[in-house]
């Protein structure tokens, strides 16, 4: 890597995780080719992969390019945005720094915390709400009872609504949900709605499962598209809190606790959404 940091490498990626979201970073601002992305995911088990390449646009630091582990790319990835300016910046001492990514110019601010553990804010882009599902029928199979109870009709599910749709680059459909999101509930739909004919169009979509317990703290838990459930999910914890926003529930700044720990996620009326938390490199082992 071309920064200076206690970066763990494993045949030339280096490993680092935003919030347990775990990722290989490959360095290829000298030109160096990349590796498989799921090739690499697959024997060091981590989230996603991101491809470093020379900046198409004056001043920016890098290109990124963001990958599943299936090996499909994705257009938006918050906590991996978060860990290759980690990386590039490991001690806070660049400023603002600008990367390409194939959603647009995003914005980078790392500070040094506690313990070493780097503290990085990125731009997410402004979110865009995308309408319901256009066949409700196909969709209320996941649904059951919603239209006359509205109750899931699964013991240990909960009640909840249709999924609210947001792209930040990346497809999200977020339920918000009326108590902490379990495994059952994860567990059935997110595999369900994340490989439903209906979202195939866009290669299928995150599921996110965000419970509201203070108009500024959700509890959320993402089901990815091309991993399945992530210890955290940045793009996830945008679309949840823009979802909890647009409906009224939740301020403009709100911490998003997940399994893997705690974002905070801003969204200045009119503006883009910015991402916050920790990142730094995994333990190799
Ligand atoms: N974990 C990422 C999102 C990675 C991409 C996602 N699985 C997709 O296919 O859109 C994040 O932190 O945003």
């Amino acid at each position: 890597m071309h920064a200076s940091s206690p970066v763990s490498l494993w045949h030339g990626v280096a490993l680092w995780h935003g919030a347990g979201n775990t990722f290989a970073l490959h360095d290829g601002l000298g030109g160096e080719p990349a590796p498989n992305p799921a090739a690499v995911c697959t024997e060091t088990g981590v989230d996603g992969f991101v491809a470093l390449t020379p900046p198409r646009t004056p001043g920016a630091a890098a290109s990124l390019a963001f990958f599943n582990p299936d090996g499909a790319p994705a257009d938006a990835c918050g906590n991996g945005l978060r860990c290759a300016a980690a990386c590039l910046d490991p001690h806070g001492t660049r400023g603002t720094i600008t990367f390409d990514t194939p959603a647009g110019l995003r914005t980078a601010t790392a500070l040094a915390g506690r313990g070493g553990v780097v503290q990085v804010r990125v731009s997410m882009g402004k979110p865009r709400f995308r309408p319901p599902p256009d066949d409700p029928l196909a969709f209320a199979e996941f649904l059951p009872n919603q239209a006359s109870t509205g109750d899931s009709g699964r013991p240990g599910l909960g009640t909840f609504g249709p999924p609210i749709r947001v792209d930040l680059g990346n497809p999200h459909a977020v339920f918000l949900v009326d108590e902490a999101p379990g495994d059952a509930l994860v567990g059935a739909l997110g595999p369900a709605l994340q490989s439903h004919p209906l979202f195939a169009a866009g290669g299928g979509v995150n599921v996110g499962f965000a419970f509201v317990h203070r108009p500024d703290a959700i509890t959320l838990r993402v089901f990815e598209r091309g991993v399945g459930e992530t210890a955290s999910c940045g793009s996830g914890a945008c679309a949840a809190v823009a979802a909890a926003i647009a409906v009224r529930r939740c301020v403009r700044q709100v911490i998003v606790a997940a399994p893997g720990g705690e974002l905070t996620v801003d969204w200045p009326a009119g503006g883009e959404m910015f991402l916050t938390g920790p990142a730094a490199p995994l333990p190799l082992g």
